[in-house]
């Protein structure tokens, strides 16, 4: 594999749970990886695997050509950004954020000047003598990355370093974080739950599950083409609903069910067999008409049959709650449709996901 960074095979335990499960993954310089999964899927993990404070049981992990496995987390050219700012709170901001060259022994000048390039960069330099508490979280935050940049690391970990700010605030420094990191060429690996997040920052998303990367690839990629049921319904193709598909050459027929019209679809890049099928898609990528609308047929995609049990306005689009059978599905419309009335739902085939079902 080539790549700056270099994970490979690797397995990590916690006394007898295997957490990590064979990673594989290059990171290229000054590329932005995000790490994404659902609580407990072994990001954090990960990322202290990365950092040194966790030793992998089988793989290696190498940075530039050089193995880094055995090596404690000083000796590894990485800077670390958690969650919680954990800045030194009787330390003031010039302080917290010229700490790791102090520990380094850099020399007073050379530090002092290091100290105020960092708070220019991040727009600090009216706060050098304010103490933590007497920032705001976002503030904090910045001061946590200065600090964290201050050494020159040739890799900058984040470990969900914008889930304790606001909401508002949040769309901000995550737009900063990602715009420092591509002026200062930095490698970055940030690990999120947070799918939007790792959409707008990240030049590849990897996803994990149990311990395993279910799909790596560029935010278009995993939105659009997502390789598994898993990572479908990950990235937001919630409604799902049983059919049956007969694959024949670069086709795929969709057999008439309770509440499916029969269609034919273009095979695409699917791997699927003959047999039983989940579909996925999103609520906002289909198309929603009286039942019985001549206009649509068995070419446009896969077309459903329900009844609409529930209406509401988020902000955009109508949002309509419609039954078909014991399904439910939710599904967005530029038009309002009332309870009750008979709809057909045609999702085209380029928004329909399909796995074969086991
Ligand atoms: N020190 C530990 N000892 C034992 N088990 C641990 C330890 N740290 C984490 N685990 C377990 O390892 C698994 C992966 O944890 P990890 O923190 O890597 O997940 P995560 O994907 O970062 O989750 P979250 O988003 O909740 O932080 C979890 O099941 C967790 O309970």
């Amino acid at each position: 594999m080539d790549g700056y960074l270099i994970i490979s095979k690797a397995h990590v335990r916690y006394g007898n749970t295997e957490v990590l499960r064979g990673i594989d993954l290059s990171v290229r310089k000054g590329e932005f990886v995000a790490l994404l999964g659902s609580s407990g899927c072994g990001k954090t993990t990960l990322l202290r695997t990365l950092a040194g404070f966790n030793t992998p049981t089988d793989g290696t992990i190498s940075i530039d050509g050089r193995d880094v496995t055995r090596q404690p987390p000083d000796k590894r050219g990485m800077a670390l950004v958690f969650q919680s700012y954990a800045l030194w709170p009787h330390m003031s901001v010039d302080q917290n954020i010229g700490y790791g060259l102090k520990l380094r022994r850099v020399e007073a000048t050379a530090a002092r000047q290091r100290i105020d390039e960092m708070k220019a960069l991040l727009g600090l330099q009216a706060l050098g003598s304010r103490k933590p508490s007497e920032l705001s979280g976002g503030q904090r935050q910045r001061v946590a990355l200065g600090r964290a940049l201050a050494i020159n690391p040739d890799i900058l970990l984040l470990d969900e370093p914008l889930s304790n700010l606001d909401a508002r605030i949040r769309l901000t420094v995550r737009h900063e974080i990602s715009a420092l990191q591509r002026r200062l060429g930095i490698t970055a690996v940030h690990v999120t739950h947070d799918r939007e997040e790792a959409m707008v920052m990240a030049d590849r998303i990897v996803i994990m599950n149990g311990g395993e990367i279910a799909q790596a690839g560029s935010p278009q990629e995993v939105y659009n083409r997502p390789n598994s049921d898993f990572v479908a319904a990950f990235m937001g193709a919630e409604n799902v609903v049983e059919i049956n598909v007969n694959v024949f050459g670069n086709s795929i027929g969709i057999s008439e069910g309770r509440n499916n019209r029969k269609a034919v679809i273009d095979r695409g890049d699917r791997q699927l067999v003959t047999g039983k099928a989940i579909a996925r898609f999103r609520s906002e990528a289909v198309r929603m008409t009286p039942a019985g609308d001549a206009s649509v047929s068995e070419r446009d995609g896969l077309v459903l049959t329900g009844q609409v049990s529930q209406v509401s306005y988020p902000g955009g689009l109508w949002r309509h709650v419609v039954h078909l059978g014991e399904t439910s599905l939710i599904v967005d419309s530029a038009t309002r449709f009332e309870e009750g009335a008979a709809v057909e739902i045609t999702v085209p085939e380029p928004a329909l996901y399909i796995f074969a079902r086991n």
